[in-house]
């Protein structure tokens, strides 16, 4: 591997490491390390094995294509209409995360590093706001801006995850309650968490078509590092807090399920204030860059939609139907941190799992071009696609209360 595919596979494992990471301990509290690490490993092969399905897809068009125009080619109007609609609301769904995520985090950071008590709601005004200007500047403000947090942040994370070792507790980690039956509303978080597929038709386009070897080899590392860093980090929370008990996991999920009080209650058995700090570092770090990527992806795929151009009235435009709709969602609903990253999943499912799998299956139908062959048949593609289905429903029933919920 060059130092561009580094890059590349670094780009790939940017895109996933986020938001999903940090409500990754809260969903899998009820599961326990052996299940959650067992799910995390099925569901990153699938997130990777459908794209690698869909690198299969987008080799067979010219480099630039994106997704939306290989869907009208192939599924016509109602394909491209289907995707079109599924980035925007997955992109908004995020963000609703993002902010309700960042303004729990920075709320106890301010009371962690200078102790005074901000309201969540200004938060989530300000850190909105803050993220709108940079990516209303430019992308190369972005991209600088997130150079810097992401590298950084790579750091506290291998400092944060070799001092808290000495905090850890076995007994924490397994718990004769321990349940399988929480996987149905994990999974759906999980497979968010997993997210890059939007990525494939740029990586294409920057790597070159030419190399379809270096690309597969880019998105299984690009995906495998996450998988690492998230069972690290699994380890690290599930063992320094209980499940159960008047300072636990039961309590942080009977008050909103946010990483805020997961932090806060985390402080009563990790007596050192410097992981406190670290892990409270983390993650506004994560969840800055993270939105700060996902919401240019949104402005992007706003301004081409309602063809908006590149000057300051336009540009401004594109800004308030970018931040504003989540920002009020979250304002009206601060809680929404764990349910807005399932709701995300939904559209995820249809954009990375669905779409991929219909399309090699039309494509394959067709005489296509062989660029790459991902190893596939009919049944594989089935039992994809029928795992996908099952995402989306349990997303439905998890949405409506309908599946166990650890509480
Ligand atoms: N994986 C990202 C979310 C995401 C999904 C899909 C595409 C891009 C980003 C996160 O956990 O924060």
């Amino acid at each position: 591997m060059n130092v561009k595919s580094i890059g590349a596979t670094l780009l790939i494992s940017g895109t996933m490491l986020g938001a999903g990471m940090l409500a990754l301990p809260l969903i899998s509290a009820g599961l326990g390390i052996y299940n959650t690490i067992l799910l995390l490993t099925v569901l990153w092969a699938i997130m990777t094995y459908t794209g690698l399905i869909l690198l299969e897809v987008c080799l067979n068009y010219p480099e630039g294509t994106g997704l939306e125009a290989i869907a009208y080619d192939l599924f016509g109007k109602p394909g491209k209409w289907v995707i079109n609609i599924s980035l925007l609301l997955l992109l908004y769904a995020l963000s609703c995360a993002y902010i309700a995520g960042a303004s729990s985090i920075y709320k106890n950071d301010f009371t962690d590093y200078f102790h005074i008590s901000v309201s969540s709601h200004t938060i989530a005004i300000v850190f909105t706001i803050i993220i709108a200007t940079i990516v209303f500047i430019s992308t190369k403000a972005v991209d600088i801006a997130n150079r810097v947090l992401f590298t950084s942040n790579i750091v506290i994370f291998f400092i944060l995850v070799t001092t808290i070792i000495p905090y850890l507790h076995g007994h924490f980690l397994v718990n004769d309650h321990d349940s399988a039956k929480y996987a149905f509303a994990a999974i759906p978080v999980f497979i968010t968490a997993f997210g890059f597929h939007g990525s494939v038709p740029s990586m294409v386009k920057y790597i070159g078509r030419d190399k379809p070897k270096t690309l597969r080899n880019i998105f299984v590392a690009g995906g495998l590092l996450p998988l690492v860093v998230y069972i690290i980090w699994e380890i690290s929370m599930l063992g320094s807090l209980p499940r159960f008990g008047n300072h636990s996991f039961q309590y942080v999920a009977q008050h909103g399920s946010s990483v805020g009080v997961m932090l806060q209650q985390m402080q009563i058995f990790i007596q050192n204030n410097n992981i406190i700090y670290l892990i409270g570092a983390f993650s506004s770090i994560a969840m800055f860059t993270s939105y700060l990527c996902v919401s240019l992806g949104l402005f992007d795929s706003l301004a081409s939609t309602f063809k908006r151009g590149n000057n300051t009235i336009d540009r401004l435009m594109t800004a308030v139907l970018c931040y504003l709709p989540p920002l009020v969602f979250t304002l009206v609903y601060p809680n929404g941190f764990v349910p807005a990253l399932g709701a995300a999943a939904i559209f995820l499912t249809i954009l990375a799992i669905l779409f991929p799998v219909l399309a090699l299956r039309k494509l394959r139908g067709k005489q296509h071009q062989i660029e790459y062959n991902v190893a596939t048949n009919n049944i594989a593609l089935f039992v994809v696609g029928f795992i996908g289905l099952q995402v989306i429903i349990n997303q439905i029933l998890t949405l409506n209360n309908a599946v166990p919920i650890f509480k």
